[in-house]
């Protein structure tokens, strides 16, 4: 039995163990009419104290929740903050990103070995880099480092010639849109969920063209357009979490809407990826993003969708002169038009250049390239 109900018996019986104590006491003074007067009263109070203790849970939980948010911002930054301003404004983006990556070494916090190890490059403004290579040969992690999720355990990344470390990190992630591999949907309104990630004022709420062509280059659209509140639908809600002890008298209306954003919704891994796409499209488009990084989609996407997906980053790159990063196991059509590619393996740098240099080699990537045989058949 729940403590509600244990309540609920014990102040119902109330009246009965008074009437009991009073009858022992002075046996003339009490009545029977005064002991159903008293079971009416405890009756009340018992529901009004119910009432209560509900309430005050429900308000106890949501406190501890806004607590916990709050004590997000005393969580310590895992990278110590540099002190140099970095230029990121409508100039500076049209001319992208230069990157040097000098003898970098990295190992995760509590690994012993290296997950990339003495990995040098450079890549100019506004270029197109491609990263390929086997699962867990250091992809991602090249990336992270370029996010300053983490710093490299020895080597230095210099950002337009200067050391990264020096750099403000909210200035450098502010110039930055990236898709990782692991992103999270939140629980908000879709059209939040994509808006959530610009890093220029002032157009979070109104820019309605910039969002389509988010959602169109995205490939979220259609996913969009079948819910029922559209854009405004919300992605997994939390207001269960605050509405839990609605009564299921009141404003009809009001429950109704209740009902409707209560709703989660089931997208398909796919469907999400397009989400989360549409969102870095929607930051992209900024006045202030430098560079581009897109961690490997391929995973929920078909190929052609990827391939049009790195198509459309690439041609808006080009044209509004941003850095292009594009970490993917799919060759061919996507690596023919980097003006750099990386091949890791086991955390090292094994080979990079051009397509037709490295397939010239003979090495890593002419063997990875061969096997790709459905890029092939869609390469044009
Ligand atoms: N958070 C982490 N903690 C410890 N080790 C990690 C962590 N993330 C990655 N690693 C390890 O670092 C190495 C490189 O991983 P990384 O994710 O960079 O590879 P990847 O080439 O991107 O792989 P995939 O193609 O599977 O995404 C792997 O050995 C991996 O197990």
């Amino acid at each position: 039995m729940d403590k509600d109900r244990i309540l609920e018996y014990v102040l119902q019986d109330l009246p009965y163990v008074m009437y009991c104590m009073q009858l022992a006491r002075s046996p003339d003074s009490f009545s029977l009419a005064s002991v159903a007067l008293f079971q009416n009263v405890s009756r009340e109070l018992s529901s009004k104290l119910l009432g209560l203790v509900d309430k005050q849970m429900s308000l106890s939980m949501t406190l501890s929740k806004i607590e916990e948010l709050y004590s997000l911002e005393t969580v310590p930054k895992a990278v110590l903050d540099g002190t140099e301003k970095f230029v990121n404004d409508e100039e500076s983006a049209s001319q992208g990103m230069e990157i040097e990556y000098k003898d970098v070494s990295f190992k995760y916090p509590g690994t012993k070995a290296n997950a990339i190890e003495d990995v040098s490059f450079k890549l100019e403004k506004g270029q197109t880099l491609v990263i390929v290579g086997i699962n867990g040969s250091g992809k991602s992690t090249l990336l992270k480092l370029l996010n300053r999720l983490y710093d490299p355990s020895s080597g230095t990344i210099s950002i337009d010639g200067i050391p990264m470390k020096s750099l403000l990190v909210d200035e450098l992630r502010a110039s930055t849109a990236m898709h990782h591999q692991s992103f999270s949907l939140y629980p908000l309104s879709l059209r939040e969920n994509i808006t959530m990630g610009a890093t220029d004022e002032g157009l979070v709420e109104n820019n309605e063209e910039r969002l389509a062509q988010a959602m169109s280059f995205g490939g979220s659209e259609a996913v969009i357009k079948k819910q029922p509140e559209g854009l405004g639908t919300f992605y997994n809600s939390p207001i269960t979490l605050h509405m839990s002890s609605i009564s299921n008298k009141g404003d009809q209306a009001f429950r109704k809407k209740v009902q409707e954003v209560r709703k989660t919704i089931e997208f398909s891994a796919g469907e999400r990826q397009r989400i989360a796409l549409s969102r870095l499209f929607y930051r992209t488009a900024s006045n202030r993003i430098r560079l581009v990084c897109v961690d490997e989609p391929s995973a929920s996407l078909d190929p052609k969708i990827e391939y049009s997906l790195f198509e459309r980053l690439r041609s808006l790159s080009i044209s509004q002169g941003k850095t292009l990063i594009y970490v993917t196991h799919r060759f061919g059509y996507l690596t023919k038009r980097a003006d750099l590619i990386l091949v890791m393996k086991d955390g090292k740098l094994v080979e990079q250049g051009k397509h037709a240099e490295l397939l010239a080699l003979g090495g890593e990537y002419a063997d990875l390239y061969s096997l790709q045989a459905e890029a092939f058949m869609l390469d044009d």
